[in-house]
This record gives structure tokens, C-alpha cells and sequence, in this order.
């Protein structure tokens, strides 16, 4: 059994590691930590995970009880896995963490776009972006991993086969998304409110949203150019409690692709990306809970635009699934284990 350790276990992601990991036949929970809810039984907080974590107590983080575990999961705001990764790679610990400690390569820019300084700058250049779609062979010798943004999930995992196959203007390339309010985690915030956010509908961040780095990161990855791919990222608001919808423009070099054939090649073999058949509707209820992206391919009119829908849950494939997804590759399990979900309906 791989021996979990998940640093953060009361917020929305921690807790879904915990529900996701009920599943898991190679894993189990031996260390989770809380600073507010140190000393009380999981299931006091969390009545839906009783029957699975009755002996299972939060904890105050503690080094030398992470380094007992086998992979030590950072379920944390960003800043706190920098200021202890360090000390738990030296002491042999594989991390996956799901902040955005790690994910930016250039710290200068993560500085800025974070606005505080890099606390584990060495470490940077050591961690592997946990997007198995694309990382796969690196994240199976990684001891350090940064899984990506929700948002980043979705859009990457939309434009990708475009970008790869250089099939599109990468200079105009345009993302329209939406996330549920589970996104913006579980600490009260007005903005959350359900007073607030029920019956509307609103764009934020249209000015700089700190996904944006890291997406463009990527995509100039993805081209294989040194030339910095421009993207225009607009993240909304909507009223749900779990779910991305992610829209994606692109202009076409050529308007004869046969887009459909490209996407089903692309993801031909990869357990958690849904190609939909053509004229489908990518819908965020249909992978509720799961840990897929289901992707729709459009090409209106026959236009030389591409439109490709994107959805995930935010706390799956967008953060916990995939972390665990991750895992499963960094200990040579096959990479579905524990994470065959059908969707919530409704
Ligand atoms: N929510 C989402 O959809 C997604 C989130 N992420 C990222 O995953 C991370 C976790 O997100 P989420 O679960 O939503 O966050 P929450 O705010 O819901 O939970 C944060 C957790 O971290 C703990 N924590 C906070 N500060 C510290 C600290 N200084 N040291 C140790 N533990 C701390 C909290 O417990 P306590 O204070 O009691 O210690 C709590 O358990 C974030 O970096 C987020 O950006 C990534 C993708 C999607
Ligand atoms: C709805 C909402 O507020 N979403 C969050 C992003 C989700 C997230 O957690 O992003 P990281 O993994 O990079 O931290 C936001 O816009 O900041």
C-alpha cells in the first residue's frame, strides 16, 4: 500500500483526495493535516466520508510524520509547499502539489504575477508539470511534481492538438472559460456567497487572470518554438458548485482539416480525454465527479475558425484526479487505478 500524506485536508481539493482515494485498491490516507481542525475525526467534519476515515484524525503539519509517507500530497494555497518542499525532498519525499508553487518555470514571472517572492527558488527547476497528456515519461521518474490549474487543464488539453500539429494562427488564440464557485475554494468570501452568485453570470480577471503564464508556459511548449505563444484568457464566474466550461478559438490555417479526425487521433489512447462524437454538446454535468475532460470540435459554417469545447470538474481532472493520476504514473501503477467514476446526474 502507498501511504498517503495530503498537507491541507480540509479544504475543496483536500477533501476530494480523501473521497477519491475511498477508491483507490493501492493507496491509503495515513497522514492529514489541518491547522484549524487539528485533533478531530475526518468523518466529524466531513459526515459524507464516515464508514471510510472513522480512525483518521487531522493533524498539524509535521515533517518528520509527512516523511513516513510515501508521496505527500499539498492540497495548500500557494506559498506553502515552497517553504517546506525543500526540507522534504532532502529528507527523500516524492510531492505532488496541486498549488501553483512550481508550475512556472521563470520565477521572476511567477514572482510578479503571484506578487510574493519565491520561497524554494532551487526547487523550481526540479519539478515535472503533472499533465499526463503531455508529461507522461517525466512524471514517472519525477519526485516532485506541480500539477496544473484547473483552468490551465482545460484549455491546454483543447488546444494542444492544434497547437502540435500547427494548425492554427498561434498569435490569436482566444479561451473563454467558466468555473464553478468550488474554484475559488472553501474559505468564506463575500463573492462567494450563494446570495452573490446565484442568477449571475460575470467575467473576472479580464485584465490578468495569474492562469495566463502558465497556460501561454505551455502552449509554447506545445509548439516546440521558442517564440511565446499570446493567448487571450477570459475566466468567468458561474453559478455551480463543481464544473469548468472552457470555449477555445482559434483561426485556421487551413479550413479543409478535418478537425474531428484530429482530435480522435490525438487522444486516441489516453484514459481520461473524451473525444465527443462530431455535432455533440460538451456538457460540465456529464463528467461531474469524474475525473475526464470531454472535448467537442466545431468548425461553424465551415468558417476558418475552430471552436472546441472543453469541460472537467475543477476538483477532478482539475486538480485531485489528476494529482492522483500523477501518482499512479510516478509508482508504476496503470494510471486509471481508483479513478473509474461515472458522472453525477443530475
Ligand atoms: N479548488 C479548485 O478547484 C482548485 C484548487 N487548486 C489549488 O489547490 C490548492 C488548494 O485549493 P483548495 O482546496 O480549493 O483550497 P482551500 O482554501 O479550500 O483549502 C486550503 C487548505 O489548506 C490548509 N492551509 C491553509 N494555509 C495553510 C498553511 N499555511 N499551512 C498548512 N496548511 C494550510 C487549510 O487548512 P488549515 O488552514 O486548517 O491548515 C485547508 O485545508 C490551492 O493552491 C488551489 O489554488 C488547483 C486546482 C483547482
Ligand atoms: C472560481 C475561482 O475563483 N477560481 C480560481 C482558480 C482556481 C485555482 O484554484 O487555481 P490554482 O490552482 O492556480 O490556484 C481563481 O480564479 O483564482
Amino acid at each position: 500500500m502507498i501511504k498517503v500524506g495530503i498537507v491541507g485536508g480540509t479544504g475543496y481539493t483536500g477533501v476530494e483526495l480523501l473521497r477519491l482515494l475511498t477508491n483507490h485498491p493501492k493507496a491509503q490516507v495515513s497522514v492529514i493535516t489541518s491547522r484549524a481542525e487539528s485533533g478531530r475525526a475526518v468523518p466529524e467534519l466531513f459526515p459524507n466520508l464516515r464508514g471510510h476515515y472513522d480512525n483518521l484524525y487531522f493533524s498539524a503539519p509535521d515533517n518528520n510524520a509527512l516523511l513516513a509517507c510515501d508521496v505527500i500530497f499539498f492540497a495548500t494555497p500557494h506559498g506553502v509547499a515552497q517553504a517546506s518542499a525543500g526540507e522534504l525532498l532532502e529528507g527523500g519525499a516524492k510531492i505532488i502539489d496541486l498549488s501553483a508553487d512550481f508550475r512556472i518555470r521563470d520565477v521572476a514571472l511567477w514572482e510578479k504575477w503571484y506578487n510574493q517572492e519565491h520561497g524554494a527558488k532551487k526547487w523550481v527547476s526540479e519539478a515535472v508539470y503533472g499533465l499526463p497528456e503531455y508529461n507522461r515519461e517525466a512524471i514517472k521518474n519525477a519526485r516532485l511534481i506541480a500539477c496544473p490549474g484547473c483552468y490551465p487543464t482545460a484549455i491546454l488539453l483543447g488546444f494542444k492538438p492544434l497547437i502540435e500539429q500547427k494548425l492554427v494562427d498561434t498569435q490569436h488564440l482566444i479561451a473563454s472559460a467558466a468555473s464553478g464557485a468550488s474554484g475559488a475554494g472553501r474559505g468564506a468570501k463575500v463573492a462567494m456567497l450563494h446570495t452573490e452568485l446565484c442568477e449571475s453570470f460575470k467575467a473576472y480577471g479580464v485584465d490578468g487572470h495569474r492562469h495566463l503564464p502558465e497556460i501561454e508556459q505551455l502552449l509554447t511548449d506545445f509548439s516546440g518554438s521558442k517564440d511565446a505563444m499570446t493567448l487571450t484568457f477570459v475566466p468567468h464566474l458561474i453559478p455551480m458548485s463543481r464544473g469548468i466550461h472552457a470555449t477555445l478559438f482559434a483561426t485556421l490555417k487551413d479550413k479543409s482539416t478535418n478537425l474531428q479526425q484530429v482530435f480522435e487521433q490525438a487522444y486516441e489512447n489516453e484514459p481520461f480525454v473524451d473525444v465527443l462524437p462530431a455535432g455533440s454538446t460538451a456538457e460540465t454535468r456529464t463528467v461531474k465527479g469524474t475525473n475526464l475532460c470531454r472535448i467537442a470540435v466545431h468548425q461553424p459554417q465551415g468558417r476558418d475558425t475552430a471552436v472546441i469545447t472543453v469541460v472537467e470538474d475543477n476538483l477532478t481532472k482539475g486538480s485531485s484526479g489528476q494529482a492522483i493520476q500523477n501518482m499512479n504514473i510516478m509508482f508504476g501503477l496503470d494510471e486509471s487505478c481508483g479513478l473509474h467514476f461515472a458522472s453525477l446526474l443530475p
